[in-house]
């Protein structure tokens, strides 16, 4: 029986594993630590946590479970020392790394010869947006939780750590390391790539093109989301996923090379060929899975704190038509008390609503 938790890393995954454990079973007492010592408070006010662990290794001799949900390279480190601390027997350490098969090679040489069962896991749902403030217990609701085991494991430690996750609703499934590195290379880690180049390649035409920002419109949003993610987390992916991605690129080098041909030859068949076989494997994506949360943009806006300050700002709203997917009011560190959350479905509407605000009042927006 799971009583005792703790999480390490509370930022957008750390904080939506907290939440949703919480939602499962609100007496599991969760402790977290975080190098960001905001972030862990603004776990706690949130209720994500019940405790913050001053330090990295607390006293964790009743632990039951505990999550490493770091950037992979600290990830490894953590485990690297975990080695030398005292743990409770048949300890469960789990983590929720981007990537598989180094964090599973530290867990086996630094972990082996003692009772700690250690399950690689990837909840393969997230988002651009980091921090606890962009958590949410649903986040991985329907999404694919891949599970890499080490040897110890057996059924029934699997199953313990599914349980204490069920509240994400999420869909586990078991695979190598390997060939989990091997399809997250393609379907997420290159993708990466090639959105920030391609936001690197609008951003030398812009001395050329000053209006390229302001006309950058759905299709290179779309196909850029992305490139906004935390640039650390990426780095350490890049570098844990060095293999199947250098593959990808020789691979991706050619396909460039073939399609331009279909171009510089003016080959209409071809090129119209290529762009349906694409619209055809696109379109059999299933439809109902999550692998992120639905593009939303959020706006901040310092309130004073006075009975009805939701519908003062909902009516400003309301008067330009501006409509809103969310709203919050976040109690968070002293210094930004009271601050109202307003989440939109387009950058645009988030726009006209910051215009719409300091249209009709004084208060101040902005944007995390
Ligand atoms: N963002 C995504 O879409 C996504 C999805 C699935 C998995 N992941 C993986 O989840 C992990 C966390 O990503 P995230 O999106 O939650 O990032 P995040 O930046 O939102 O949170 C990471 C947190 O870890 C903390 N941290 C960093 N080093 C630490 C250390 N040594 N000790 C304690 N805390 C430390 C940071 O302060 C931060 O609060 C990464 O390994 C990432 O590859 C991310
Ligand atoms: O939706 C996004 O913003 C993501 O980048 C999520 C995404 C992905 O590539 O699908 C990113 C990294 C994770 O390891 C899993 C999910």
């Amino acid at each position: 029986m799971v009583k005792n938790i703790y999480i390490i890393g509370l930022g957008l995954i750390g904080g939506s594993l907290a939440l949703s454990i919480k939602r499962k079973d609100p007496t599991i007492h969760i402790m977290g630590y975080d190098l960001n010592g905001d972030q862990a408070s603004l776990a706690k006010k949130l209720g994500a946590i019940d405790e913050i662990s001053p330090t990295l290794f607390p006293n964790l001799s009743a632990v039951d479970m505990i999550f490493i949900s770091t950037p992979v390279q600290q990830t490894i480190n953590i485990i690297e020392q975990l080695q030398s601390i005292e743990l409770k027997q048949g300890v469960i350490i789990t983590d929720v790394g981007s990537t598989k098969v180094k964090i599973v090679e530290s867990a086996k040489k630094y972990l082996n010869g003692t009772t700690i069962k250690f399950i690689g896991g990837h909840p393969m749902a997230g988002s651009h947006k980091s921090g606890i403030l962009a958590a949410k217990s649903q986040l991985f609701e329907n999404a694919f939780y891949i599970l890499t085991p080490s040897e110890n494991v057996t059924a029934q430690d699997l199953t313990c750590l599914t349980n204490v996750l069920e509240e994400t609703r999420a869909n586990f499934v078991e695979m190598s390391p390997e060939e989990h590195d091997k399809v997250t290379g393609i379907i997420s880690h290159f993708p990466h790539i090639v959105a920030a180049s391609l936001v690197s390649q609008a951003e030398k035409h812009e001395d050329q093109f000053p209006l390229l920002k302001r006309l950058a419109a759905g299709g290179f949003r779309d196909v850029t989301r992305i490139a906004s993610s935390n640039p650390a987390m990426w780095r350490d992916i890049l570098l844990h996923n060095k293999g199947p991605l250098l593959h990808l690129f020789d691979e991706w080098i050619a396909e460039m090379e073939r399609i331009k041909s279909f171009v510089a030859n003016s080959e209409s068949d071809n090129l119209y060929s290529y762009f349906d076989q694409a619209k055809q494997f696109r379109d059999e994506l299933p439809k109902k899975q999550r692998g992120a949360i639905p593009s939303f943009y959020d706006l901040f806006v310092d309130v004073p704190d006075y009975p009805g300050i939701i519908s003062e700002i909902t009516g400003y709203l309301a008067k330009e038509e501006i409509s809103l997917t969310n709203i919050r009011i976040i109690e968070t560190r002293e210094e930004i008390y009271g601050v109202l959350r307003l989440s939109f479905q387009t950058d645009h509407d988030r726009e006209l609503a910051i215009d719409c605000i300091r249209k009709y009042s004084n208060y101040e927006t902005f944007i995390i």
